[in-house]
């Protein structure tokens, strides 16, 4: 139960689709359409950022990817900064963060047909890390894979439904009950692909803890109390598994 896909979650197919096609729409548009968007200043909280790659990430790896970030609470605030072009975006994607209330930003992750997709990822494996994920992803075109039992395993895309994928920080507060499981979107030679991912995070200052209904003696706190800040600093600085990025985390046994 760690990666899942949720129908029947409230958002019209028709939004979804919508919201979908002018995120293809913008990734379509002329450079100069675009450019003014173009960050790759990190510490830039822009309401609006396009970049390639990654920013977050710390690797060598060239990812086959443009990405857009894209800040949605308060909305009435970020709004005024989102593109004008394709006309309707704002009342598109205005529409769809309505309707996913409170999600503080998307990342639309813009995948191009790639030359020789045996040399890059879309996006290397990881694991998110926040709370909770949903993604959205666009029908017909296969990218993301989950591992499983050691195997890379490709999820189905549905684009009336959300991946639910728990991030480090349920891990942690579930004790280890709920896991965060390594994913990566890998590309194609034929067909772009786009996919929105819409991150659950937590407060910088908020404390993020094993929950104390599920340590006890028996099951003893597998985790440290700190605050989500700082698990973030760690991880930008950090590549590796699932284990790399949550053992600084861990009480001593
Ligand atoms: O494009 C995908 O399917 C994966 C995206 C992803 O894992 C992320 O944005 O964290
Ligand atoms: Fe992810």
């Amino acid at each position: 139960m760690d990666f899942f896909h949720v129908i029947n979650h409230g958002v019209t197919e028709d939004l979804m689709n919508d919201t979908m096609n002018v995120f293809k729409e913008f990734f379509k548009l002329p450079e100069q359409d675009k450019t003014s968007f173009y960050c790759e200043d990190p510490t830039r909280n822009d309401h609006c950022m396009l970049y390639t790659s990654s920013l977050l990430y710390a690797t060598e790896d060239h990812l086959w990817r443009d990405n857009l970030r894209n800040s949605c609470h308060p909305l009435e605030e970020c709004i005024q900064h989102w593109p004008e072009k394709p006309a309707r975006y704002r009342h598109a994607v205005g529409a769809y963060a309505t309707e996913l209330s409170e999600i503080p930003s998307m990342l639309v992750n813009h995948y191009p047909p790639c030359p020789d997709p045996s040399l890059t990822f879309g996006f290397s494996e990881h694991c998110d890390p926040n709370l909770i994920t949903l993604l959205q992803q666009e029908s017909d075109v296969f990218g993301l894979q989950v591992l499983r039992n050691g195997e890379w395993i490709g999820v189905e895309p549905i684009s009336k439904a959300f991946v639910v994928n728990m991030g480090y920080q349920m891990q942690i507060i579930s004790n280890n009950k709920l896991r965060s499981v390594e994913h990566r979107a890998v590309t194609n030679s034929e067909k772009a692909r786009t996919s929105v991912a819409m991150f659950f995070i937590p407060n910088g200052d908020s404390i993020v803890e094993p929950a104390k209904a599920l340590a006890d003696s028996r099951n003893p706190a597998i985790f440290k109390s700190f605050q989500y800040k700082e698990f973030i600093a760690h991880f930008i600085n950090k590549t590796g598994g699932i284990d790399v990025a949550l053992e600084s985390f861990k009480l001593q046994a």
